[in-house]
């Protein structure tokens, strides 16, 4: 459990993070939302102290963050950026042993977590352990990020806009591996994006920020329900509520059983993008697998349905 009280972070006559206070439990997924500047990445770097607070406290599992030793903290914090800030000269699997390395892991356990993070980021080891970072693409690149700062299995995972530089189609497979990765090992997630959508679809719990301050901190559904403050339902409405309701919601809920013509979709694709794919493909219905296999069909008009904000409530009760 991560505990922040009245947590406050000054530059000079700004205060970047005001009094803000919010409990996170184990296992929840915390998207930190809010505009350019409102305090976000500055809130969450005290988590891990690479800021430090001007005043208020951070516990974690009780005890106060500046009582941990650096190395303890880091180690049981995961840490991913967007850019992925891999080390250029180092091959994929040496960079993702970066931690376990510091913690002096024997060789056979840091191959073995080496090939196992690479495998559940759907990288085969064979041909991904050895090439270096300027050898993938964008989004394997950004799987070789957060895989690294997955590799000494932190309790607690902190990133910072991982996602931003994905393209639409990429991103939705990143933040379907990161809802995966996190049912899998019960991580902590805290991250940081200024983009509504993803943080309704990533997070159990939203914290919208502006100007320093916690505007509200809820579940999806109650943000939508329930805007806190003008500023927050600015923030909804600054998208398409429809596609926002559909971005919450998995492929996963709709299958029928049945076959469908084309490409195939995953399982774990939000219903968002399976419309687009439809829409795109000029497709009614679209064949679904999970972990490879075919396991039934989604229909265009499902979606659809879905999208109406009456059924989305009744899906949540
Ligand atoms: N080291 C620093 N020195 C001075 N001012 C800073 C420093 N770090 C952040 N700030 C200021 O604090 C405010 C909050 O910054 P922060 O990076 O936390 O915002 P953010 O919400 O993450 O923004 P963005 O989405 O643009 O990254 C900004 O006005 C920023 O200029």
């Amino acid at each position: 459990m991560i505990e922040i009280t009245h947590l406050c972070r000054v530059y000079g006559s700004l205060v970047a993070v005001n009094d803000v206070s919010l409990t996170i439990a184990d296992g929840e997924i915390v998207a930190i939302v809010g505009t350019s500047g409102s305090g976000k990445t500055t809130l969450m770097r005290m988590i891990n102290r690479l800021v430090e607070p001007s005043s208020g406290s951070i516990k974690i599992d009780g005890r106060d963050n500046r009582e941990i030793p650096a190395e303890e903290l880091r180690r049981g914090i995961g840490y991913a950026i967007q850019g992925h800030g891999l080390f250029p000269h180092k091959t994929v699997g040496e960079n993702i042993a970066t931690v376990p390395k510091l913690l002096k892991w024997d060789a056979n356990r840091i191959k073995a977590r080496v090939d196992e993070l690479l495998k559940i980021f759907n990288l085969d080891p064979a041909i991904f352990r050895e090439r270096m970072p300027h050898e993938l693409s964008g989004g394997q690149q950004q799987r070789v990020g957060v895989a690294r700062a997955l590799a000494a299995e932190p309790p607690i995972l902190l990133m910072d806009e991982p996602f931003g530089a994905l393209d639409p189609i990429i991103r939705d497979k990143a933040q379907a591996d990161l809802l995966e990765i996190q049912r899998r090992y019960g991580t902590t997630v805290v991250i940081v994006t200024h983009d509504m959508d993803e943080a309704m679809r990533l997070g159990t719990r939203i914290a919208v920020m502006d100007k320093g301050q916690l505007q509200q901190f809820a579940t999806p559904a109650e943000i939508i329900a329930h805007p806190a403050t003008p500023f927050v339902r600015e923030l909804l409405e600054s998208g398409d509520r429809a596609l926002r309701l559909l971005s919450l919601r998995d492929v996963a809920e709709l299958i029928e059983p049945g076959d469908a013509e084309g490409n195939p979709i995953d399982a774990a694709t939000s219903l968002r993008s399976a419309l687009a794919e439809c829409l795109w493909s000029g497709r009614e219905t679209l064949p679904i697998t999970s972990e490879g296999r075919l396991i039934g069909r989604i229909r265009r008009s499902e979606i659809e349905r879905a999208a109406r904000f009456d059924n989305f409530e009744g899906a949540q009760r």
